[in-house]
């Protein structure tokens, strides 16, 4: 897996932070190498890095255990200077929906897990910025390491503020599943549901875009920001050339967090459109609310969760189900909260809960089963866990759903919903067009 071993000649780890100032994190993701990342959320740090000290990757159902075990090698020992604590070593990365490797196709970069501490790391908190260098191997010293970090610190600081550029035209569009096909699958998978054979399952659709020129995501990711303040954001790249992929994205859902004892995580399922005035708004809210459909297709989300959890936690808490309220859609929402009854790793409650049925269903093998035979493209990480983890297990994860792939022209967009028994085909494919909007809105505005 191509770790160095920080246990065979004492500590390989080096990490040194400074504070530091940028024109801004759009202008410091652009300056920085490949491959670079990206992760913000709320009551989150911001992070910008590029460059690689340490990558972990990992296939197959073991993924999980694999990884982890891997960061725990690189995290066990290290020589750590960082101010604060959002600026100690954390590795930045996520999974693949399915447990077995994809088919190839655009995802043909992306492993079954990755994980990477950044060599050069810019993380923003309410109480400043700051600038951190990492290295890890037999060659790093502290002396190295110092000197990379006032060398960057004087190349970030003299970057140009410059603005965004305009977003790019869509040249063409190409759906992966025409109406058709599309009205079929749901009425398939309602037969199976009916038929008692499953209870749930989130069937998806991708839309693949050409654009006029290559997409500057660290302009994508900062208006994303503006319009989607209280969501996830990420950019994971798993290779450094210059034709790389970039999957990034603007997601309302955290999978988990995990600080300390403490648990936070959620039920968000269940979908209406947003109205035309702030009245139809809270009409379409209301009738969410009380809608059998919805409720039922969020119920079993929160219950499985719940389930889910219950063997690490001492006491699971779930609080009032609401409407979220977000640019294009509104979604139903519980939050939920637990405190473990041991240090579980933040790893082991993402392997845990992945997937949950939002984007899965239920019963789970029944239900990815489903997915694989019906979806005529790959999943990727679409949906999949993306997040951080530290050297103590805490971390947090979102679900990467309102999410793309881009690569030079190419980009994309993944969207699903989730199928229960009274499920109509066209009004989920309207629903799946609504959850394209995020990234589709910033290629064609
Ligand atoms: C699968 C997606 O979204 C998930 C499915 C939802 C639903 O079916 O109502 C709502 C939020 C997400 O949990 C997606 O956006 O691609």
């Amino acid at each position: 897996m191509g770790v160095p071993r920080s246990d065979e000649t004492g500590t390989r780890l080096v990490s040194r932070s400074i504070r530091a100032s940028v024109p801004s994190l759009r202008v410091a993701l652009d300056a920085l190498p490949a491959p670079r990342t990206f992760w913000t959320g709320p009551d989150e740090a911001t992070v910008v890095a590029g460059g690689v000290a340490a990558e972990l990757t990992a296939d197959g159902r073991d993924r999980f255990a694999a990884v982890r075990e891997g960061i725990d090698r690189v995290l066990r020992s290290g020589d750590v200077h960082a101010g604060t604590e959002a600026a100690c070593p954390r590795l930045f990365g996520g999974f693949a929906f399915h447990d077995d490797g994809g088919d190839g196709s655009v995802w043909a970069d992306f492993p079954g897990a990755r994980f990477v501490l950044p060599r050069v790391q810019v993380t923003e908190t309410d109480r400043g910025t700051w600038l951190t260098v990492n290295a890890v191997g037999h060659d790093a010293t502290a002396g190295a390491v110092e000197e990379r970090l006032d060398a960057e610190r004087e190349r970030l600081a003299g970057l140009d503020d410059t603005d965004a550029g305009p977003p790019p035209e869509i040249v063409s569009r190409t759906r992966t599943t025409p109406r058709d096909a599309w009205r079929d699958s749901v009425e398939a998978a309602v037969e199976r549901i009916r038929a008692g054979d499953l209870r749930k399952v989130v069937l998806a659709q991708a839309l693949d875009v050409t654009l006029d020129r290559p997409l500057s995501v660290p302009d994508v990711l900062a208006r994303l920001g503006s319009t989607y303040p209280d969501c996830y954001r990420f950019l994971v790249e798993p290779t450094a050339g210059p034709d790389r992929p970039s999957f990034f994205g603007a997601t309302p859902e955290r999978l988990v967090s995990r600080h300390g004892r403490t648990v936070a995580t959620g039920a968000l399922a269940g979908t209406t459109g947003r109205g035309d005035t702030p009245a139809e708004d809270d009409w379409l809210a209301e009738e969410l609310l009380d809608d059998e459909k919805n409720v039922h297709e969020h119920e079993l989300v929160g219950e499985t969760i719940r389930e889910q959890l219950a063997p690490f936690a001492s006491s699971i808490t779930a609080g009032e189900r609401s409407v979220r309220r977000l640019e294009t859609v509104q979604h139903l929402f519980t939050p939920i909260t637990a405190t473990l009854d041991r240090d579980t790793h933040v790893l082991d409650l993402v392997e845990a809960l992945h997937p949950t049925p939002a984007v899965g269903g239920l019963p789970p093998e029944r239900a990815l089963a489903t997915i694989r035979e019906t979806e005529p493209f790959d999943r990727g990480w679409y949906a999949a866990p993306v997040g951080w983890v530290d050297a103590a297990g805490n971390g947090t994860f979102a679900v990467a759903i309102r999410s793309a792939l881009a690569r030079d022209t190419s980009t994309t967009l993944f969207a699903g919903v989730g199928v229960v028994a009274d499920s109509d085909p066209d009004r989920e494919w309207d629903e799946v067009q609504l959850k394209y909007r995020p990234i589709l809105d910033e290629l064609e505005r």
